[in-house]
C-alpha cells in the first residue's frame, strides 16, 4: 500500500503541495482530478523521487521512500508514467518493452508473459515491435509507456494524464487495461483533469485544490459530492 502523508513541495520558495495526504491499495484504483495547477502532476513527481519534499513522508508498505532518488523509489516497485512522451525515442518499440524487465532481474519467462499480455490489449505495439519509438504517434508512444511500465510489474503505478494527446477512441481500452491492471493486486493511481472520462474505472476520487485536498470519496459519490461543494459555495457567495 502506498501512503503519503502531511506532503509538503514547490518548486524554490514557491510552495505547491500544502500538506497532502492519500493512501493507494493494492487492487483499487485512486482517481486524483483537479483543475490546471492545483498541484496534481507534483504531487506526483515528489511521490517518484524526481522533486524532494520540504515536509512529509511516502511509505511503500510501510517502507519510507521520502528523500530517495528516482531509481531507488522504482527500484522499491513505484513506477510513475508521465503525461506526454517519456520513452526512447531511439530504441524499438521491444527494446523498449524490455527496459521495464530490468526491474525484474532479467526474468526471460516473465518478460514472455508480459508481452503477450500487452500484445493482446495493444496488437500495435506487436505490429510495430521493430519501428524506433519515435516513429509512433504520440497516443502509441502513450500506450508503449504503460506497456513498459506493466512489463516492471510495480506494486504501485501512478499514471499522470493517461489520457494526454491520446485518439478518444483509446480511451476505454487504455482505462479497461489499467482496471484489470489494479484488479490483479497493483494499487494505481490516475491522475486526470477531466475525472468524466476516468471516474467509472476509479474506486476512490480524490479532488485537489491550490495544493490541498478538497474532496475524498468513493468514486461513485463523487459528482454528488462536487455538486454539493458547489452549491455550499455559491450560497456562501450569495450571503457575503
Ligand atoms: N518546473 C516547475 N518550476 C516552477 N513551477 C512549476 C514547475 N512545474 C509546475 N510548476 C507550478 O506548480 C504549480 C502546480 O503545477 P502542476 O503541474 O503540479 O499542476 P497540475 O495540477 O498537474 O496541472 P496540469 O493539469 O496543468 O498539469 C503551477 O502553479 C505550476 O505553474
Amino acid at each position: 500500500m502506498l501512503e503519503v502523508r502531511g506532503l509538503m513541495a514547490g518548486y524554490g520558495d514557491i510552495p505547491v503541495l500544502r500538506g497532502i495526504s492519500l493512501h493507494a491499495k493494492p487492487g483499487e484504483i485512486l482517481l486524483i482530478g483537479g483543475e490546471n495547477g492545483a498541484g496534481k502532476s507534483t504531487l506526483m513527481r515528489a511521490i517518484a523521487g524526481f522533486i524532494k519534499p520540504s515536509q512529509g513522508s511516502v511509505l511503500l508498505d510501510g517502507q519510507p521512500l521520502t528523500g530517495l532518488p528516482p531509481e531507488k523509489v522504482a527500484q522499491s516497485g513505484l513506477r510513475l508514467v508521465l503525461d506526454g512522451h517519456r520513452v526512447f525515442p531511439e530504441l524499438t518499440v521491444y527494446d523498449n518493452l524490455r527496459m521495464g524487465v530490468a526491474a525484474r532481474r532479467g526474468d526471460r519467462a516473465g518478460l514472455a508473459r508480459s508481452l503477450e499480455e500487452i500484445y493482446a490489449v495493444f496488437p500495435i505495439l506487436k505490429e510495430k515491435a521493430k519501428a524506433r519509438a519515435h516513429d509512433l504517434s504520440g497516443g502509441q508512444q502513450q500506450i508503449l509507456a504503460l506497456g513498459q511500465a506493466f512489463v516492471a510489474q510495480p506494486r504501485v503505478l501512478l499514471c499522470d494524464e493517461p489520457s494526454l494527446g491520446v485518439a478518444q477512441a483509446l480511451l476505454p481500452p487504455i482505462l479497461s487495461f489499467l482496471r484489470r491492471w489494479a484488479e490483479g493486486g497493483t494499487a494505481v493511481v490516475i491522475v486526470d483533469q477531466h475525472v468524466k472520462i476516468s471516474l467509472p474505472y476509479a474506486d476512490r476520487a480524490m479532488i485537489v485544490q491550490r495544493g490541498e485536498v478538497v474532496l475524498d470519496c468513493p468514486a461513485g459519490e463523487l459528482d454528488q459530492r462536487l455538486s454539493d461543494m458547489h452549491e455550499a459555495r455559491q450560497s456562501a457567495y450569495a450571503e457575503s
